[in-house]
């Protein structure tokens, strides 16, 4: 098939399953000013879902089919796991998420001049490109801090997708963070480290601030001056370039406070315990892959 331009200045953007990463995202390209909000669409039946995407100017069309009809790039937001209690309205996400692929007609909706990204954890390219209606696709693994232009993301093109779909999909999660391109075998590896880790950091944000609370600070003094030093520690790690042994070095004194702290974290196996942690998501992602 031949692929049709995307008007990389231009384009509408529409995002099915207007959930957490959706909004995330959309308020990340709204507020960091990648394009204005009158080009960015959802469609959803909860009116709570749809004033949160409203409340910073994203159009809520009324069925799903308005939006992948009115829009040039499509972010597929759904969850892969939800897909067997859901009763879906388009073929593609039924194909997907619900193996019907006998299902498929060739009336399927054309998504020829569409560019369609997925950032569904564990839905393989392969089984996106199997779709009859369209090649064009871009699998993509971002975070939720999107929403405030630090994301993590990684990208993967399909076999159809060009070098101009590819800028354009660099831009637009590029105007809410970091993205490297990576072969699709990475990315249930992505999923785990990337995606998933901001969580395990506001449990660190949290323990922090609790132990804060314990040593006798106030509770909003002990959340800001934690939450704070996750972020100098990150943007030291991102900025200057050295290795975190050397970070964490110049932060120990000799026989000084940090490391009576480091070794209650050694003889707690904690780095081990990340690890595992990341192994265990990794696990998970592999499930989530097969099914
Ligand atoms: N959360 C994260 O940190 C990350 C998530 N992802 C991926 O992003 C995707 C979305 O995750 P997330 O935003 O957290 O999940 P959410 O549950 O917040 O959002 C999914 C949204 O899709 C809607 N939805 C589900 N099925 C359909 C359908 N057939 N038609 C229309 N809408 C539908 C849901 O509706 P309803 O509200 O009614 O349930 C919900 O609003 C997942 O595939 C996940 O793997 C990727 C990176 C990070
Ligand atoms: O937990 C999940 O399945 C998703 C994928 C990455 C982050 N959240």
């Amino acid at each position: 098939m031949e692929a049709l331009p995307i008007p990389s200045d231009t384009y509408k953007l529409g995002f099915i399953g207007a959930g957490k990463m959706a909004e995330n995202i959309a308020r990340g390209v709204v507020q960091l000013g990648l394009m204005p909000p009158s080009r960015i669409s959802t469609s959803h039946s909860n009116p709570l879902r749809r004033t949160a995407f409203e409340s910073f100017g994203v159009s809520i069309l009324s069925r799903i089919d308005d939006v992948i009809e009115e829009c040039d790039v499509v972010i597929f937001s759904v969850k892969p796991q939800a897909g067997e209690e859901m009763s879906f309205e388009l073929e593609l996400i039924e194909f997907l998420f619900l193996s019907k692929k006998s299902r498929l007609t060739s009336e399927a909706i054309t998504f020829k001049k569409k560019l369609l990204v997925s950032i569904a954890a564990g839905i393989k390219m392969k089984d996106l490109e199997e779709w009859p209606g369209q090649s064009r696709f871009i699998r993509v693994m971002p975070n939720t801090p999107s929403a405030v232009g630090e994301a993590a993301s990684v990208m993967s093109l399909g076999g159809s997708a060009t070098e101009e779909d590819a800028d354009i999909i660099a831009k637009l999660f590029g105007s809410v963070g970091k993205i490297w391109r990576g072969d699709e075998k990475l990315f249930d590896a992505v999923t785990d480290l990337s995606g998933s880790s901001p969580a395990y950091i506001y449990l660190a944000i949290q323990a922090l601030a609790d132990g804060g609370v314990t040593a006798g600070l106030p509770r909003e003094l002990a959340l800001g001056l934690a939450s704070q030093t996750v972020l100098g520690a990150a943007t030291m790690a991102t900025k200057t370039g050295k290795h975190p042994c050397q970070l964490k070095d110049n932060v120990t004194s000799p026989g000084g406070t940090t490391i009576a702290g480091i070794h209650e974290l050694e003889k707690g196996g904690s780095r081990g315990t990340l690890m595992n942690v990341v192994i265990a998501a990794s696990n998970c992602s592999r499930e989530v892959s097969q099914n």
